[in-house]
């Protein structure tokens, strides 16, 4: 396989991130070419949040590099990231919406935050963007009039408000039903293709994940563990891979958070 850079629209090579004494990733490599929808899996606290700020810019990493769109962020001033940051969408954990704006003013604002657009326009983007998550009937209402999914399509909207070349999502599924489920992964697929962009969606929900992206990482103790297509993925004999298409509670990924056994602990309690 031929692979040119241009392709490559975000490139992680040995990257490694410490917070304070605490190294939370231990040398990652990732890529995710232009066009494609990728997941990031793995256990909780694993470092996959941490991973999407590294690549948002909002962290530096310790060590290696992280690119985007041919761009090092370690040799980039304030001025240069924070353009490149204009550039990609994000859908932090549960996208939480401002409660006391409408639904149309909420998908408005990044537009009137960072462009000088006249209102005309605002509003046909607007109108375009809640279209395409099929909330245009919806402009008037408050977050306190939509439904959790109905919600979850607005923060969409709002996160391609700027027509980003990256869009980044941080669980996008938790806390909805599976109906929700299904409409908010075919939302991420169909608007990451209309837009001719790349996205990374950190989640933990890998059926409906499986569905929709093209490539898997899996992240393990600051690690790329597993990567693969979904049909590899599906395939795959590794046990962490199984671990989690299986939904076992213990395996690779630990149950238990480190502890000393609970027969010690349960004695040294009883004996004091
Ligand atoms: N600001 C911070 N300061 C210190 N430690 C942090 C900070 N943010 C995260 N951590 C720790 O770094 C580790 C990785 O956190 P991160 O949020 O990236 O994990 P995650 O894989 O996204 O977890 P989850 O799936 O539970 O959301 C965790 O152990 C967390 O406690």
């Amino acid at each position: 396989m031929t692979e040119h850079s241009d392709d490559l629209l975000v490139s992680l090579s040995g990257v490694r991130f410490a917070y304070g004494e605490r190294e939370v990733l231990r040398g990652i490599d990732l890529t995710v070419r232009r066009g494609q929808v990728v997941a990031i899996m793995g256990g909780s606290g694993c470092g996959k949040t941490t991973l999407l700020r590294l690549i948002g810019g909002q962290l530096r990493a310790s060590a290696g590099q992280v690119s985007v769109a041919g761009h090092e962020l370690g040799g980039l001033s304030r001025d240069a990231l924070y353009a490149l940051r204009r550039r990609m969408g994000m859908l932090f954990q549960f996208g939480a919406l401002f409660t006391d704006m409408s639904v149309f003013d909420n998908v408005a604002f990044p537009l009137r935050e960072h462009t000088d657009l006249p209102a005309e326009m605002i509003r046909d983007l607007v109108r375009m963007k809640l279209n395409a998550v099929g909330l245009r009937g919806a402009e008037a209402l408050g977050p306190g009039e939509l439904s959790g999914g109905m919600a979850r399509r607005v923060a969409l909207a709002r996160a391609i408000a700027l027509d980003p070349m990256l869009i980044m999502y941080d669980e996008p599924f938790a806390g909805l039903d599976p109906i929700s489920l299904g409409v908010i992964g075919q939302l991420i697929r169909k608007l990451n293709d209309a837009l001719g962009a790349s996205s990374i969606m950190v989640t933990h929900d890998i059926h409906e994940s499986l569905e929709i992206v093209d490539y898997v990482y899996f992240v393990s103790d600051g690690r790329i563990v597993a990567q693969g297509t979904p049909d590899e993925i599906r395939a795959s004999a590794d046990p962490f891979v199984h671990q989690f298409v299986h939904a076992e509670a213990d395996g690779p990924v630990p149950f238990h958070y480190p502890a000393v056994p609970i027969g010690e602990s349960l004695l040294g309690e009883g004996g004091r």
